[in-house]
């Protein structure tokens, strides 16, 4: 079955929010972030990311009832504390669709802002198409001026067929080994179930076929994972690093970047072993595994099973999550379960 539509609706929607991200990430003001009672942080660029998509898929894709799994509610924007939030993202959200020109003198207003949020309230499923949305992966990366990612997918029957991520601040070159970069940056890599991922720069060169590394000897490998210490046991991944054999330092970079950087080959394997009691989200995920599966990697939880989308907002992983190349999975895999085993049950 082709998602040929779907793609290049879903290529535009995180292009577009892509382009308001980045316009606020060089003007972020204080006032733009705020902290929700998770105690994670949310900006307007957050909203007017998951607006923007909404609003593009629904135009794009008008044939079809639009069901969005997506990380923002309007919870705190329909609050007294919340309007002068919701008109600031109402002029951004505008202001993006009058630069991109395609959807003519259309405006929205801070209610049509709201409904557009609000779409992205599915519970997802086994069944039927879910499109599955990260607004802005790493916000934590985009508050501090560092790597942050749209991520877009599309599930059907609860596998995911489609996945975009835009990575505004990736060097279009390696990162291997935090190479730093003087190349330009802002990365789209796009993958459809069976025909492989595609990168191209965002501002739309012509796409190139990528694919994971070849490396087969863990001392010759790298790995990825979060920059934020919170977001997975350091202690843990540099265990496993260890028993690999793994001679380069970790490369520690925000969002679903990593498995961008991974499906193009600028290192081999992605750790991400959450503290106990965290629940992995799907948005945080979904687009990034079919982006590394389609360009020849693997992606599973600690106890080596695929991924499973279908279950409603949460991934039920075993533990950790690792992507990787085929060659490496194995003794991977043999590593983690030793150092799980290893491990002081207190982590
Ligand atoms: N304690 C925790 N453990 C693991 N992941 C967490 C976490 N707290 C937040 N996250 C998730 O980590 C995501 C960022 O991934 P990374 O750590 O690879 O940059 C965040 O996405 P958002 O930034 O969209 O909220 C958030 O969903
Ligand atoms: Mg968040
Ligand atoms: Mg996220
Ligand atoms: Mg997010």
């Amino acid at each position: 079955m082709s998602y040929d539509k779907e793609l290049t609706a879903a290529r535009k929607a995180a292009s577009l929010a892509a382009s308001l991200c980045q316009k606020v990430q060089k003007a972020l003001l204080q006032s733009d972030v705020q902290w929700k009672s998770d105690r994670t942080p949310v900006t307007v660029a957050d909203y007017g990311s998951q607006a923007i998509v909404s609003f593009v898929l629904e135009r794009e894709l008008s044939d079809e009832p639009l069901s969005l799994v997506a990380e923002e509610d309007t919870g705190d924007l329909c609050k007294d504390s919340g309007k002068d939030t919701l008109q600031r993202i109402t002029k951004l959200v505008n202001e993006t669709i009058a630069n991109d020109g395609s959807y003519g003198a259309c405006t929205l207003s801070p209610e049509d802002v709201l409904r557009a949020i609000d779409s992205g309230r599915s519970e997802g499923g086994s069944f039927g198409r879910h499109w599955v949305l990260d607004p802005i992966d790493g916000t934590k990366g985009f508050v501090r001026g560092d790597q942050y990612a749209v991520a877009l997918a599309l599930l059907h029957n609860g596998k995911a067929v489609l996945g975009v991520l835009a990575c505004p601040n990736l060097p279009l070159a390696s990162i291997a080994g935090n190479a730093p970069s003087e190349y330009a940056v802002g990365c789209l890599f796009y993958a459809q179930v069976g025909s492989g991922t595609f990168m191209q720069s965002l501002d739309g060169s012509s796409p190139v076929k990528v694919h994971v590394s070849d490396i087969g000897n863990s001392e010759d490998a790298s790995f990825f994972e979060p920059f934020e210490k919170a977001h997975s046991m350091q202690e843990l991944t540099s265990a496993i690093a260890r028993k690999l054999g793994v001679k380069a330092p970790p490369v520690r970079i925000d969002s679903q970047a990593k498995y961008g950087a991974l499906s193009r080959g600028d290192g081999e394997m992605y750790f991400r072993f959450p503290r106990k009691g965290y629940r992995e989200k799907i948005w945080d995920h979904a687009a990034g595994c079919i982006v590394v599966t389609e360009a020849g990697g693997v992606v599973i939880d600690a106890a080596g099973r695929p991924l499973d989308f279908s279950k409603g907002e949460h991934l039920d992983s075993d533990t950790g999550i690792i992507a990787t190349n085929r060659k490496l999975m194995p003794s991977i895999l043999k590593a983690v379960r030793e150092s799980l085993e290893e491990k002081p049950s207190s982590c």
